[in-house]
C-alpha cells in the first residue's frame, strides 16, 4: 500500500472520549479501546514481518561485526517504517509517537542494536519536528524522506550527560554566524548522520538558568571543522554507530538556530517527553523476545523426566516476565497517548523508560537463568539480549535521572495536597 493511503487512516491513538456513567458497575473499561485500528495493525504486520525476516537473522552477524545496517536502513526507508513523524505536506507519514512506537517494538523485538540505529534518527529529528521554522523542516526534514540519510542527537560529552546543565560546548556570535567549539560523546549515528541537533552554551555566565544559557542548533556533517572519532566499541547494541564528534570554529549560520538563542535547554528537553516512550517500547519489545524465547526453550528442554515449563519455579519466572512485558507495554503507550493528545508527559515518560528498562532487564537475566549454561552462550539468543539490555538503564536519561523526574512531580504533588 502507498504511504499516502497508509496515512490516511492514521489515528493518534485508538482511545474513544472517557464518558462518566453514572451506573457505574465495576468496570473502568468502557471508555477504553486497548484494540490498535485497522491501519495500526497493518504498520505492526509489516514492521514484524521484516523483523522476522530480515532483522533477526542479520542480527548475529552485525552484532559480531559492528557494522552499521545499511541494507537494512535502505530496507526500512522504502518500506516507510522510518522517518514516519515527518508531515505530509514534506511527504512523510505525520504519524504521532503512538504509531511509531507500535512500529519499533517490533524492530526491537529483532535486536535492539538494529532498532537504535534506525530510531536514532527520529531522535535527531524531533527538535527539528517541534520547533523548526517552515524553511529549516523543508531543508533538513524532506530530504530525509527522499533519500535514506540520518539525522543524530548531539548533546552529551565526555564531561557531563545526566546534567545537560553542564555542558561546556559553546557558540559565540559573531555578526550572522555562531562560532561552535567543543566536543560530544556517543553520539548514535555520528559517523553516518547528514545532519546533527546540537547543544551548545550561548551565554557564559555561570548565573545564567539553564532555560536561557543554550541554544539548540542544526549542524552538517560536511561543514569544516565537524571530525566524528572512531566508532565505540560497545557491550550490546554493536549494530548502532556511537562516536564521539569534535567541533572546531565551525560556523553556524544564524539560519541553523532552532526557535530563539536561548530556547535550546527547552527545546532538548521538550524533545525527551517524545522520545522516551519509544525508548521505553524498545525495551519491551527485547523483553517479549526474552519471554518467548524461554518458553520455548522451556519446553523444550528436560529436566528430571519433564520439561522444565511443568517446574513451578520456570514456570512463575515467565509469568513474572509476562507482567513486566504487559505492565511495560500499558506504560509506554500511555506515555505515548498523552504527548499525541498535547498532554504534558514527563512524568509517564519517565514512569516508562526507567520501568521498561529495568524491567527488561530482569527478563533478560531471567531468561538467561531459565537457558542454563546454554544461556552463558553466544550460541544462543539470550546472551545478547542481556548484553543488549543493560544501555535502556543509561541511555537517554539514566534509570536514576528517571527516578529524579518522577520525584520532583511527587514533591510538587505533595506540596499541591499538603
Ligand atoms: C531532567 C534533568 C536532570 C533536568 O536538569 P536540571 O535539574 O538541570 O533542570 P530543571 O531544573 O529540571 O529544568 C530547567 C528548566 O527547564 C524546564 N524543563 C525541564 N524539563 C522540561 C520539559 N520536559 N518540558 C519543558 N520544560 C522543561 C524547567 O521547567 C526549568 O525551567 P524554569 O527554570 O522553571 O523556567 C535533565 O538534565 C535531563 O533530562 N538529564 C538526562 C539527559 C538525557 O536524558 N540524555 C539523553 C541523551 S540522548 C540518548 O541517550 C540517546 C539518543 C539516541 C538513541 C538512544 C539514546
Ligand atoms: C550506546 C550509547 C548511545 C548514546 N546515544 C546518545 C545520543 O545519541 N545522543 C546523546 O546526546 N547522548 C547519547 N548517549 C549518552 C547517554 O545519554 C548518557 O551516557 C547518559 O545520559 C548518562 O550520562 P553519563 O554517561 O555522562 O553518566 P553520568 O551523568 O556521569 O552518570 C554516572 C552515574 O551517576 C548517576 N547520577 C548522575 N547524576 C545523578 C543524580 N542527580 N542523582 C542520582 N544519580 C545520578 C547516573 O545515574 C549514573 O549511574 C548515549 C550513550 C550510550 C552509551
Amino acid at each position: 500500500m502507498a504511504f499516502s493511503q497508509f496515512a490516511k487512516g492514521l489515528v493518534k491513538a485508538s482511545v474513544r472520549p472517557l464518558t462518566l456513567n453514572r451506573n457505574y458497575s465495576g468496570s473502568i473499561a468502557n471508555g477504553f479501546n486497548f484494540e490498535l485500528n485497522e491501519t495500526q495493525r497493518e504498520f505492526q504486520d509489516t514492521a514484524r514481518k521484516f523483523a522476522r525476516d530480515e532483522v533477526i537473522p542479520a542480527a548475529p552477524v552485525l552484532d559480531k561485526t559492528g557494522e552499521y545496517p545499511w541494507e537494512l536502513f535502505k530496507k526500512a526507508h522504502s518500506l516507510g517504517l522510518i522517518n514516519c513523524h515527518i508531515p505530509e505536506e514534506l511527504g512523510g507519514l505525520n504519524m504521532g509517537v503512538f504509531d511509531a512506537s507500535v512500529i519499533l517494538e517490533e524492530i526491537a523485538y529483532g535486536c535492539t542494536g538494529i532498532a537504535t540505529a534506525l530510531e536514532g534518527t527520529s531522535l535527531g529529528q524531533t527538535p527539528v519536528l517541534l520547533t523548526g521554522n517552515p524553511e529549516q523542516k523543508k531543508k533538513y526534514l524532506g530530504r530525509l524522506v527522499e533519500e535514506p540519510l540520518v539525522a543524530a542527537y548531539c548533546v552529551t560529552e565526555p564531561g557531563a550527560g545526566s546534567d545537560v546543565n553542564g555542558l561546556k560546548a559553546k557558540a559565540e556570535k559573531k555578526g550572522d554566524e555562531y562560532i561552535l567549539n567543543g566536543q560530544k560523546m556517543w553520539i548514535t549515528g555520528g559517523g553516518v548522520a547528514n545532519w546533527y541537533f546540537l547543544l551548545a552554551r550561548t551565554n557564559q555566565d555561570p548565573k545564567c538558568p539553564a532555560n536561557k544559557a543554550f541554544t539548540g542548533f542544526i549542524v552538517e556533517r560536511e561543514w569544516p571543522g565537524v571530525t566524528p572519532g572512531r566508532k565505540e566499541i560497545n557491550m550490546g547494541q554493536r549494530a548502532s554507530d556511537t562516536r564521539g564528534i569534535t567541533f572546531e570554529d565551525v560556523r553556524i549560520p544564524k539560519e541553523n538556530v532552532l526557535l530563539n538563542e536561548g530556547d535550546g535547554f527547552k527545546i532538548a528537553m521538550q524533545t525527551f517527553d517524545k522520545t522516551r516512550p519509544p525508548v521505553a517500547c524498545s525495551a519491551t519489545g527485547l523483553a517479549q523476545r526474552c519471554l518467548d524465547e524461554a518458553s520455548k526453550y522451556a519446553l523444550e528442554r528436560k529436566a528430571f523426566g519433564v520439561p522444565i515449563f511443568h517446574h513451578q519455579a520456570v514456570a512463575f519466572m515467565l509469568a513474572d516476565m509476562a507482567i513486566g512485558v504487559e505492565t511495560g507495554r500499558m506504560a509506554w503507550m500511555k506515555a505515548a497517548w498523552e504527548t499525541d493528545n498535547g498532554i504534558r508527559n514527563s512524568y509517564s515518560a519517565a514512569i516508562a523508560k526507567g520501568y521498561c528498562a529495568d524491567m527488561a532487564n530482569k527478563c533478560a537475566s531471567d531468561a538467561v537463568q531459565i537457558f542454563g549454561g546454554n544461556g552463558f552462550n553466544s550460541e544462543y539468543p539470550v546472551e545478547k539480549l542481556m548484553r543488549d539490555a543493560k544501555i535502556f538503564q543509561i541511555y537517554e536519561g539514566t534509570s536514576q535521572i528517571q527516578r529524579l523526574i518522577i520525584s520532583r512531580h511527587l514533591a510538587d504533588r505533595a506540596k499541591e495536597l499538603s
